[in-house]
């Protein structure tokens, strides 16, 4: 007998559900937490930082649209946003979450978990056996190696999501996805923001969308710097901090926030007392079953196949539904596309930057797809000329593309950059996971006058079908 049939180490959105999908078919689970339920996610990460977004794009948007422009005169009335915030990470209390947790029948164990043998976790000296632990401990944040940066104690991305004030004058190192995000709300909060990019912005996406995107950071007065190396970090003992660039350059601010990425939190996990090289990436199959093992899942940022909170989700409905398979000795369905596999996390993981405008992408960009060795053909469009464009914004700016897999016929990658594209990513992410052929997605007719024309638009540039 076994304590329990699963541990899940991690209550972040994925470890909630991993756990929830196997106990609702039948298996015991516990789940251990260190810090609070809900995790990154809920505390210092999408939630505080969408809700740090919203009041500051709601306010441009009204200014772009004659009529509504002369309603909304003055700034934005920072504590009452820090306060709307706070509201949406509940003060930093689990209460609601473990109250979740006790209605969906999943015991709680506080502490940090740690593996001490093949089914084995360990909390706080205490060690409790399963059939099948999950590892769902999420991921945590690189910091670059600058001399002085570390004593001139950064915020992180924690740090900044929780933040009680607005600096005057803000620095971010990191020009990925939360220093974008992260510039826009604290301008939008009345901070004199510089962006520190060593490359262009939102790098990895399509070029047009760091284009776009710093281009209209500037029009809001942020100094965006591409191409600009810290070298150097320094905080004076009045606090203002110092970053010294390659060029000489210096930039002075009251706060700097390092944003440059994140690892998968596998550190001090006792991977290697189970026979797993700690300082290793994760490997894991398409049911996220740790390789080599029998028993060992892992799953979201950890295993980091994909660092967002609903691939992660995606990952986690598929380890618990496939845990409970394998304990109950019934079916296993993982070949591509079936239950129990995360297979659109290889072809159509969805992104969304909550920038001003936003961004929007699923799959492949036109370069991922040709460098997998796929023949394909692009085509774009300025999202401007869309009629249900002009009518959203006055002088609405943006840009489409589709990527299309020409052996195939069907598309493989999509890019929308503009305000309030969000919600258009959805009918591209069916697309893709459909495998819906282009010449059917003719038939696929977009309302007039919406945004979604543009997809009318993107299929004249790559031509109708003649049969
Ligand atoms: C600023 C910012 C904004 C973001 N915004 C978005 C967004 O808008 N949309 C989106 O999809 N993604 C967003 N992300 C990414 C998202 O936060 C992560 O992908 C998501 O939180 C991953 O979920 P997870 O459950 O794997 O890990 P986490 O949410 O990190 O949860 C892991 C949990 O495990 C616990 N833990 C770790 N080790 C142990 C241990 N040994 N024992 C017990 N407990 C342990 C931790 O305390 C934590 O509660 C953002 C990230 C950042 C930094
Ligand atoms: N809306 C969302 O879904 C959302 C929002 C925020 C964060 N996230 C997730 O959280 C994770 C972390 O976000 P992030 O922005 O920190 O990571 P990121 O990987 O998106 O960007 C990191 C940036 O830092 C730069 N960088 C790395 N090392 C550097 C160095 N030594 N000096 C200067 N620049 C350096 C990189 O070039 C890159 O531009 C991401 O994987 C992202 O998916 C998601």
């Amino acid at each position: 007998m076994t304590d329990y049939d699963l541990i899940v180490i991690g209550a972040g959105p994925v470890g909630e559900n991993v756990a929830d999908y196997a106990t609702k078919r039948g298996v015991r689970a516990a789940i251990v937490e260190a810090e609070l339920v809900g995790g990154e996610c809920s505390y210092w990460a999408c939630m505080p930082s969408k809700a740090l977004l919203r009041s500051g794009h709601a306010i441009r948007a009204a200014r772009r649209l004659a009529g509504a422009r002369e309603a909304v005169g003055g700034a934005l009335d920072a504590s009452a946003v820090l306060a709307r915030r706070s509201s949406f990470t509940d003060q930093w209390r689990d209460d609601g979450q473990v109250a979740w947790l006790e209605s969906a029948g999943i015991d709680l164990i506080r502490g940090r978990g740690r593996l001490t043998g093949p089914g084995q976790v360990t909390v706080d000296g205490r060690t409790y056996s399963a059939r099948a632990v999950a590892l769902a401990t999420g991921s945590v944040p690189v910091l670059p190696d600058i001399p002085g940066l570390a004593a001139a104690a950064p915020w992180g991305t924690r740090e900044a999501t929780a933040a009680d004030h607005v600096p005057e004058r803000l620095t971010i190192i990191g020009g990925g996805v939360a220093g974008t995000e992260l510039a826009y709300a604290f301008t939008s909060l009345g901070s004199r923001v510089t962006v520190l990019s060593r490359a262009g912005l939102l790098d990895r996406e399509e070029p047009f969308v760091g284009e776009h995107v710093a281009a209209a950071l500037a029009v809001e007065g942020v100094d965006v710097r591409l191409g600009a190396v810290p070298v150097r970090v320094d905080r004076d003992p009045h606090g203002t901090v110092r970053v010294v660039l390659a060029d000489g350059t210096e930039v002075l601010a009251d706060e700097l926030l390092v944003s440059t990425g994140r690892r998968p939190s596998t550190g001090d996990l006792g991977l290697d007392v189970v026979g797993i090289d700690p300082g290793a990436v994760l490997k894991v199959d398409e049911t996220m079953l740790v390789a080599g093992t029998d028993w060992l899942y892992a799953a979201g940022d950890v295993n980091g196949r994909a660092l967002l909170t609903h691939q992660g989700k995606y990952q986690a409905r598929a380890a618990g539904e496939v845990i409970a398979a394998r304990l109950h000795g019934h079916p296993v369905a993982d070949q591509p596309w079936g239950a129990h596999a995360a297979t659109a996390d290889e072809v159509a993981v969805p992104r969304v930057v909550f920038s001003d405008p936003e961004v929007a992408a699923v799959g492949f960009t036109e370069a991922q797809a040709r460098g997998r060795g796929l023949t394909v053909r692009a085509v774009e469009y300025d999202l401007g000329q869309v009629a249900g464009a002009k009518l959203h914004a006055d002088g609405y700016s943006g840009r489409a593309k589709l990527v299309v897999d020409e052996d195939r016929g069907v598309v493989v990658g999509a890019t929308f950059v503009g305000q309030d594209v969000a919600e258009l990513l959805h009918a591209a992410t069916i697309a893709i996971v459909g495998e819906v052929p282009v010449h059917r997605l003719w038939h696929a007719v977009p309302a007039y006058p919406t945004i979604s024309e543009v997809w009318l638009r993107l299929l004249e540039a790559y031509g109708r079908p003649t049969a």
